[in-house]
């Protein structure tokens, strides 16, 4: 199952090359089939509190993995066309263009909902930068790809932030000061670089499959994030009872310990019953994914 799950939807397992620089158009198509295996994988994990995954629709009414295949097939183009923008070394606004119009893509393929913003706007500004520094010579590493989007864009991402925005996010800062997507990436992603991708390699490195090293990113990721979709749905309650609830997982020695699988199956009930989806962690955890791919293939 672990095997099957992580070469799922990633054809980059598949042909990877061996070794030596790719010419650039190439090095964009990969690093944009890369992202898209990372979202794929993110979608088809399970178990995952309150989200979407192939078992069910977690707290949503609204869309279920379908959705999300029909979304994902709806941004192939996007990311390696962002990638190959990021290798001109654009400023912000053609990239926030570029943005604009895969929502747009991503709505019309949904019927209306939003299943991949957040990702397109994570993702597509983590493409850029590794496109950027691949055109640079420069060597792909999760911290320098990371570093990338802050120095290179970091001040626009806040500066692109409207105050009256309508939008959930917005609404969450006014109420609570949380910077969510904006902020993370504005940041360099700390939460997915020194959260997420440590909980995955160690995980890893003492033996879990990827399917469970995942599982075990996603908690440390509940635990340590302000996740605005959680503030939106559940207030500063039910942000704080979600992390508490997986800082308990983890402690209890997560995907490692035995019995993980029902305790995180219960998670995801009770989840489902207090209406929670922790949304933002769930795409920190598809950027988590690609950062670690990242290290795994050589441009
Ligand atoms: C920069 C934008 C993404 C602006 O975002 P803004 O701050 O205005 O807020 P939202 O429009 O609400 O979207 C932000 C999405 O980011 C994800 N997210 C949340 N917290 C974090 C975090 N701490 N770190 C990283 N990412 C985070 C999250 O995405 C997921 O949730 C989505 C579902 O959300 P929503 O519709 O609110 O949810 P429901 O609970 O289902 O609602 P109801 O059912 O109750 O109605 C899901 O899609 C995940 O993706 C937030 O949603 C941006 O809007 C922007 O500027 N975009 C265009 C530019 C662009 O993309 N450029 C790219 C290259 S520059
Ligand atoms: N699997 C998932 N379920 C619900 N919202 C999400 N946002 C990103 N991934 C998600």
């Amino acid at each position: 199952m672990s095997e099957a799950w992580a070469r799922q939807g990633n054809p980059a397992v598949a042909d990877a090359p061996a070794s030596g620089h790719a010419p650039l158009g190439a090095v964009a198509r990969r690093l944009g089939q890369l992202a898209t295996a990372a979202l794929y994988r993110e979608v088809a994990l399970s178990p995952k509190p309150g989200l979407v995954s192939p078992q069910d629709s977690g707290s949503h009414r609204d869309m279920d993995f379908r959705t999300f295949v029909r979304s994902l097939q709806a941004l192939r183009s996007y990311f390696p066309e962002i990638a190959a923008a990021g290798m001109v070394e654009p400023g912000f606004e053609p990239l926030r263009r570029l943005g604009v119009s895969a929502e747009a893509r991503m709505l019309a393929a949904t019927g209306g909902i939003n299943t991949h913003r957040g990702a397109i706007f994570n993702l597509g500004l983590l493409c850029a930068s590794a496109g950027a520094l691949a055109a640079g010579g420069h060597t792909l590493t999760a911290e320098a790809v990371c570093a990338g989007v802050s120095c290179r864009w970091g001040d626009e991402i806040l500066g692109a932030a409207r105050p009256d925005a309508t939008s959930h996010g917005a609404e969450v800062l006014r109420r609570h000061g949380v910077g969510g997507a904006r902020g993370e990436a504005a940041a360099g992603f700390p939460a997915a670089l020194h959260v997420g991708l440590p909980a995955y390699r160690g995980a890893l490195a003492q033996g879990a499959s990827p399917e469970q090293a995942a599982v075990q990113a996603l908690f440390a990721l509940m635990a340590a994030l302000d996740d605005t979709n959680l503030l939106w749905r559940g207030g500063a309650e039910g942000l704080a009872h979600a992390r508490q609830v997986c800082a308990g997982f983890l402690a209890r020695g997560g995907v490692l310990a035995s019995g993980w699988e029902p305790r995180a199956r219960a998670i995801h009930q009770d989840f489902v019953a207090r209406n929670l989806s922790p949304g933002g962690s769930a795409d920190l955890l598809g950027v988590t994914l690609f950062l670690d791919a990242l290290h795994l293939h050589v441009f």
